[in-house]
């Protein structure tokens, strides 16, 4: 890939990897080389002088990247000389400002060009580029900021999606609030959602608008780049889990831009003619993904808002009159497609598609055959695929070469040594099941794209209990997979871990408890899982909370937990169903259990591992398989309990 990427990059290397250190020590990949992730973004290699750059496919009047609105009604497109001239020119009033090489800038904003130009502009300087989208609440967003600690923030000042506007300063002045503990940190840049209609700064302290920002780049459009080592990093991005604040996973320039070269040329075969439309917020990984089908010189499309609004045939219609070639988007999507009837190649001219790319949650087999028997053309090749923000790439994922079976992904990765561990395993030295059997994903050599640490952990820790304590020296990652034993497709099998779920959107559960932690006192604990039947179509979030001895469990306190989790993480992570539990399973050292109560809700009989202290717990659990008979109960009592009153 190093010789045929057509990166831009100075330096040489002496060894591609030491391939005797093991995968936890994060062995250095190309030492000795330098590059920028702006500069590979925004211009192509020379052929006969990889330090050096040109135009090509990325010419001053070509379109680069295309914003379409909710509705369609704001549409425009942003040539690859006119991107070139913003980011150099934001990158100067940055650089004015005092941010340097190492320096944080983050953004709560939508996929627009400006959050874009910001990406673009932070980098070329050698800082890290942050994104945070603006459906989350504050307190996800100073979890996070006070952990990277950013010295400015690039904020939306209105977000529109399913047809509200919001206004997003009051939001952003208790961030700023939040960050008054933050040395480094300088203010807000507030970005206009409305082109050419700027919000005013009024009460938002410590704000200025973006066009005041840029003045102190005095015009000055030229682009420098700084091209850092191989392995410095370049974006943070978060995870949550079961514990604990989320953990700031931080990336490197060289091992993120090989690894999406090969995934753009080898794996999708992007080219300069390619049209992209990924269907994604900035909070989740796939954002990354719109904007490195820019490499190869294809034009993104920055889609922002609802796609269901006003109608799925409006955001559908964009595949056409934008001769979209390769559109990204979730089984969620389709799924919603399929039930109200949807024929997108009756209804739409869909010759310039080649690919549909799915991710996020499972695609059920159901939608594999709708998709060809009914959906789109038969030419369009199906790609689903999964990895995740944690190696900003893929474990399985699309293969041109091979035909596409129902189910799972085609295949693995390319570089990546990619393998299935016997889950019944818990800790101590792994081994491969038999080939086609199931169990967890594992990696078992060290892959470029490997996040170098994550912010703020010195010791680290914490990355390596994410990734290497069950098995030493191997990256597990909480996947269970098979590979099919005649086509070798992956099939993703399910989470090993409590990561929740819901339409693709993945929060740890630990986003849910630290708000009942916080608010809610009367509770003494609580347990949160993901609830999926083989007759779901989606997960759905059950949170369970324990009373505390003498408080009760009312209607109106499930009211105040959703408004509650609503307003300080996302409408997306309110559980669709909050119950009374007496019991939480734990281990003997205390520590709360989620997956055999996710199990058991999903309709699997568990049998419970030795190391739980009150097994006798898990029985409660098994009449909520049939949630919907759980609910009818509920409600008749509620009726009896009423009448019996009057
Ligand atoms: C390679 C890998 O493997 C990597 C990955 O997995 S990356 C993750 C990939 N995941 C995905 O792509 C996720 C796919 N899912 C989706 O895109 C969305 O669920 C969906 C668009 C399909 C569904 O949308 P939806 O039905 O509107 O629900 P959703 O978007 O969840 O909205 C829920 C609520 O949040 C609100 N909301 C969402 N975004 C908002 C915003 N920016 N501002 C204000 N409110 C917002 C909505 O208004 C809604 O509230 P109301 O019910 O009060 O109207």
């Amino acid at each position: 890939m190093w010789d045929s990427a057509g990166l831009i990059y100075s330096g040489t290397y002496t060894e591609v990897v030491n391939t005797n250190a093991p995968m936890d020590t994060i062995p250095y990949w190309f030492r000795g080389t330098r590059l920028n992730f702006a500069e590979n973004i925004l211009f192509s290699a020379d052929g006969n002088d990889p330090s050096r750059t040109t135009t090509r496919n990325k010419e001053d009047s070509k379109i680069a990247v295309t914003e379409v609105r909710e509705g369609n009604t704001e549409m425009r497109n942003m040539s690859w000389g006119e991107v070139r001239r913003r980011v150099g020119l934001l990158s100067n009033a940055m650089r004015a400002r005092g941010v340097k090489k190492g320096d944080r800038v983050a953004v709560v904003a939508s996929t627009s060009f400006d959050t874009f130009i910001c990406f673009m502009a932070i980098v070329s300087l050698g800082g890290l580029f942050s994104s945070s989208s603006t459906d989350m609440g504050s307190k996800g967003i100073l979890e996070r900021l006070l952990q990277i600690r950013p010295k400015f923030l690039f904020a939306d000042d209105w977000a529109v999606y399913n047809g509200k506007t919001t206004d997003l300063r009051p939001k952003i002045a208790e961030i700023v609030e939040g960050m008054k503990v933050v040395q480094e940190f300088e203010g807000v840049v507030l970005q206009p959602r409305f082109a050419g209609r700027p919000a005013d700064t009024e009460g938002v302290p410590r704000a200025m608008k973006l066009e005041k920002f840029v003045e102190a780049a005095n015009g000055d459009e030229k682009l420098v780049f700084e091209r850092v080592e191989f392995r410095d990093p370049f974006i943070v991005v978060y995870s949550s889990g079961t514990t604990g604040i989320p953990k700031c996973i931080v990336h490197s320039v060289g091992g993120v831009l090989i690894s999406m070269l090969k995934e753009e040329k080898l794996h999708k075969e992007m080219g300069p003619d390619s049209v992209m439309l990924q269907y994604t917020t900035t909070g989740w990984i796939m954002y990354l993904v719109s904007i490195q089908s820019l490499v190869s010189g294809s034009r993104s499309i920055f889609y922002d808002g609802s796609p269901f609004v006003p109608s799925p045939q409006a955001f559908l219609s964009i595949l056409s009159t934008q001769r979209v070639t390769d559109f990204g988007t979730s089984p969620r999507f389709l799924h919603e497609l399929q039930k109200h009837n949807i024929t997108p190649r009756k209804d739409f001219d869909l010759s310039a598609l080649r690919s549909v790319c799915t991710t996020g949650m499972v695609l059920s087999n159901a939608l594999f055959e709708w998709f060809y028997d009914t959906a789109f053309p038969p030419s369009v090749h199906l790609r689903n695929i999964s990895g995740g923000t944690d190696l900003a790439g893929c474990f399985g994922i699309m293969n041109p070469l091979e035909p596409v079976h129902v189910g799972g992904c085609q295949g693995p990765t390319l570089g990546t040594r990619m393998e299935v561990y016997d889950s019944l395993i818990e800790s101590g030295p792994g081994r491969a099941v038999p080939d086609g059997e199931p169990g967890e994903l594992v990696a078992t050599a060290s892959f470029p794209n490997q996040p170098v640490f994550f912010w703020g952990d010195e010791s680290g820790e914490r990355y390596h209990s994410a990734y290497y304590a069950r098995f030493p020296h191997v990256w597990t990652h909480g996947d269970f997979i098979q590979y099919h034993p005649v086509t070798g497709q992956v099939l993703f099998l399910g989470r090993a871990d409590g990561v929740l779920n819901p339409s693709g959107v993945r929060f740890g559960s630990s986003d849910i408890y630290s708000v009942i932690e916080t608010h809610f006192l009367e509770v003494a604990d609580s347990v949160c899982v993901g609830q999926r039947r083989p007759q779901d179509s989606d997960e759905s979030v059950v949170l369970f909370l324990k009373m505390k001895d003498g408080e009760r469990f009312t209607d109106g306190l499930v009211e105040r937990v959703k408004r509650k989790i609503g307003e300080e993480r996302s409408k997306r992570h309110v559980p669709r169903y909050v119950f009374e539990t007496w019991d939480i399973p734990a281990t003997v050292n205390g520590k709360k259990v989620e997956l055999p109560v996710k199990q058991i809700l999903s309709g699997k009989i568990v049998k419970p591992s030795g190391t739980l202290a009150n097994a006798q717990s898990l029985q409660f659990y098994y009449q909520f398989a049939k949630v919907e008979e759980v609910l009818q109960k509920m409600k008749e009592e509620k009726e009896r309990r009423t009448k019996s009153k009057l």
